[in-house]
């Protein structure tokens, strides 16, 4: 992902090929129209100022009022052009860069939508470089074709006025081009740095934008308030922020020390040319038309050389910037993906873990070492074991989330990698511990299981049920259609427009939604439970038994009576596989599970007997941690 240069990796030109390449597809009669319009107002300003000179010589000369006329009617032309065209080129600019924004955005998202697994997502400089991309995709693309038609307009101006001074003084193009090359390597340089300095402080952005977040969130504000967090997280923020401001300041300071300078060496280039005009002028050597045409011409030579300097730097920042969103864009997936990806039938045999090894990346230590096991299809697989072993890591890796670092994971004796993993979660309902809750109706908050099925309201219904949330739906102010969401949006006045569930609440819509699935063949529940209370946890797990008779499924949880049905359990310790058995035998074994199980269960006992049942233990009070 990073490039050498630290930000934006594709070589100049071709990063401008692509950005009017996109130009073109978004929008072509914008592209044509900003080309004629900056063309013809890069014209304006020569003809006015050469029309001046013929009317100013002619006055001069004593011409009459017939003589004179045609060329003050050019000149009236000339200005009602020099006031419309500039409002036609935004006009068409603007037409470009909306089209462009939406080209742009929806390319950048669908990049990253390309991303099978998840390691991108958790790797902080995939995200620096996508907020980069973004605010690329904003106006970068729109930002070089329009300095590159501003290039096109100061080159027409130029090659203008350039012929203007060859006839009246060829040496002050000289003069004016050498005082250029100064400003043109000035403004380079600061574009430069200017990209340089945003990707410095993009993660101090993202860390700002982070805690400022935080500060405003539903799901923070709980939390901030009991520990009092908030001026702690303000000063943070605030941290964060000066940090990037005096980056910003620094860059600024430079920008006008550059500037300020470049600008005396104009204003005295100019003041050589006056003085110079002036003698000539009093010498007889140089009409009133002359100097009022070489004035025009020596500030129209400088316009439009600062113009072009300072377009290409913006052209050039701009083509820095659209580095980072061609680099997102052309980013591998993370997981590589067959070109032609064996299908996926539904499962006939069952799913095989071969001697998987894993860990997050080299610098973590290893989560799984050696992982082997089988869940044939219709059996039931539980894993335990306690927290941070590596259940939800097995469990994604399953689901293709990750690659194992070693060995392999089988789907009919299939590996994984050879399949399409999108047609592979088709054939998996899942629901992880960290659940996501969306601000959307509660029927598309079910529905969304299987987007295809968003509308079909007795699947929904039948998935609520299922899930043991179908009454608390139906008694919202507007049953399923009503919108579920912290942040109360949509009618101000309406009360009803926004209700707020509870944590068990959302829990069990979540596990509705991993419902949804038509067709799945393997449930995986992760801790589908944790949040519900003992009634509602033990309803449904009457429930869930009933559904998953029959159909392949992997459980997690803690609460070791919500897996002993399982016709496997798979305890996990240090990576490896501590002990799997039924209930019945791991039990018998007296192990790890059964010491867990025996400590579960004294919890539910009279204080008596669960002393009892502590004698008869053996398992150290530190393994409860967690389960
Ligand atoms: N995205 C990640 N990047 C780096 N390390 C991770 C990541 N996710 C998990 N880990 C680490 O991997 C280990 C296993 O985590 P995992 O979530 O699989 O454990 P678990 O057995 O499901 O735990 P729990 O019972 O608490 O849910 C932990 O040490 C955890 O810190």
């Amino acid at each position: 992902m990073t490039s050498p240069a630290g930000y934006g990796g594709a070589a100049p030109r071709r990063r401008f090929r692509a950005a009017a390449a996109s130009a073109w597809r978004a929008h072509p009669a914008a592209v044509l129209a900003s080309g004629i319009t900056v063309l013809l107002m890069g014209l304006v300003p020569v003809v006015t100022a050469w029309l001046t000179k013929l009317v100013l010589d002619g006055l001069a000369a004593g011409a009459g009022l017939a003589e004179l006329l045609p060329y003050g009617v050019a000149l009236g032309a000339a200005g009602l052009a020099g006031a419309a065209l500039p409002a036609v080129a935004e006009y068409a600019q603007e037409q470009l860069r909306r089209a462009l924004q939406v080209l742009i955005q929806d390319r950048l998202f669908q990049a990253v939508n390309a991303h099978p697994g998840l390691s991108r997502f958790e790797n902080p400089a995939f995200h620096d470089r996508v907020r980069l991309a973004q605010e690329a995709g904003q106006n970068a693309p729109q930002r070089i074709v329009r300095s590159s038609l501003g290039i096109a307009q100061g080159a027409v101006t130029l090659a203008g006025f350039t012929a203007a001074l060859a006839v009246l003084a060829p040496g002050m193009i000289v003069v004016v081009a050498l005082s250029a090359i100064p400003s043109v390597r000035a403004q380079l340089d600061l574009s430069r740095r200017r990209a340089g300095m945003m990707w410095g402080v993009s993660s101090r952005s993202r860390r700002q934008i982070f805690f400022a977040g935080l500060l405003t969130s539903p799901d923070a504000a709980k939390e901030i308030r009991l520990f009092g967090l908030g001026d702690f997280l303000r000063a943070r923020m605030l941290g964060e922020l000066r940090a990037v401001n005096a980056a910003e300041q620094g860059l600024a300071r430079r920008t006008l020390r550059t500037q300020g300078s470049l600008s005396l060496l104009g204003a005295a280039v100019a003041a050589l040319g006056l003085l110079w005009a002036i003698s000539g002028a009093a010498s007889g050597t140089l009409s009133v038309g002359d100097v009022a045409v070489f004035v025009a011409a020596v500030a129209g030579v400088q316009s439009a050389l600062a113009s072009i300097v300072g377009q290409s730097a913006d052209a050039h920042n701009a083509l820095l910037m659209f580095g980072h969103y061609l680099e997102v864009v052309a980013d591998a997936p993370d997981l590589p993906v067959p070109r032609h990806p064996r299908p996926v039938p539904a499962l006939r045999e069952g799913i095989e873990v071969r001697d998987v090894w894993f860990r997050y990346d080299d610098a973590h230590p290893w989560v799984l070492r050696g992982i082997d096991l089988f869940i044939p299809r219709g059996g039931s697989l539980a894993l335990v074991g306690l927290n941070g072993v590596g259940k939800s890591t097995l469990v994604k890796l399953i689901c293709r989330l990750y690659d194992p670092v070693r060995g392999s994971i089988h789907w009919d004796g299939v590996d994984l990698r050879e399949l399409d993993p999108a047609e592979l979660r088709g054939r998996i309902g899942a629901v992880f511990q960290d659940y996501m809750s969306y601000d959307l109706t509660a029927a598309e908050n079910i529905g969304l299981g299987d987007v295809a099925a968003l509308d079909d309201r007795d699947r929904v219904e039948a998935a609520a049920r299922l899930a043991g949330v179908h009454e608390t739906v139906a008694g919202l102010p507007r049953g399923y259609d009503t919108l579920l969401s912290r942040i109360f949006f949509g009618d101000r006045d309406d009360p009803e427009a926004g209700v707020v569930l509870s944590g068990g609440q959302w829990q069990r819509l979540a596990l509705a939604r991993a419902l949804m699935r038509k067709g799945r063949d393997l449930l995986v529940l992760d801790e589908p439970s944790s949040g519900l209370d003992a009634q509602a946890e033990h309803a449904i797990h009457q429930s869930l038994r009933r559904h998953r008779a029959g159909r392949t499924s992997l459980l997690i949880s803690h609460r070791l009576g919500a897996v002993r049905e399982a016709d496997v359990i798979v305890v996990l310790a240090g990576g490896r596989i501590a002990e799997r058995g039924s209930h019945a035998e791991l039990m018998a074994l007296g192990g790890e599970y059964a010491g867990l199980f025996t400590l579960q269960a004294q919890g539910y006992e009279p204080a008596d007997s669960a002393e009892g049942a502590s004698r008869r233990t053996t398992t150290p009070s530190t393994r409860s941690k967690g389960t």
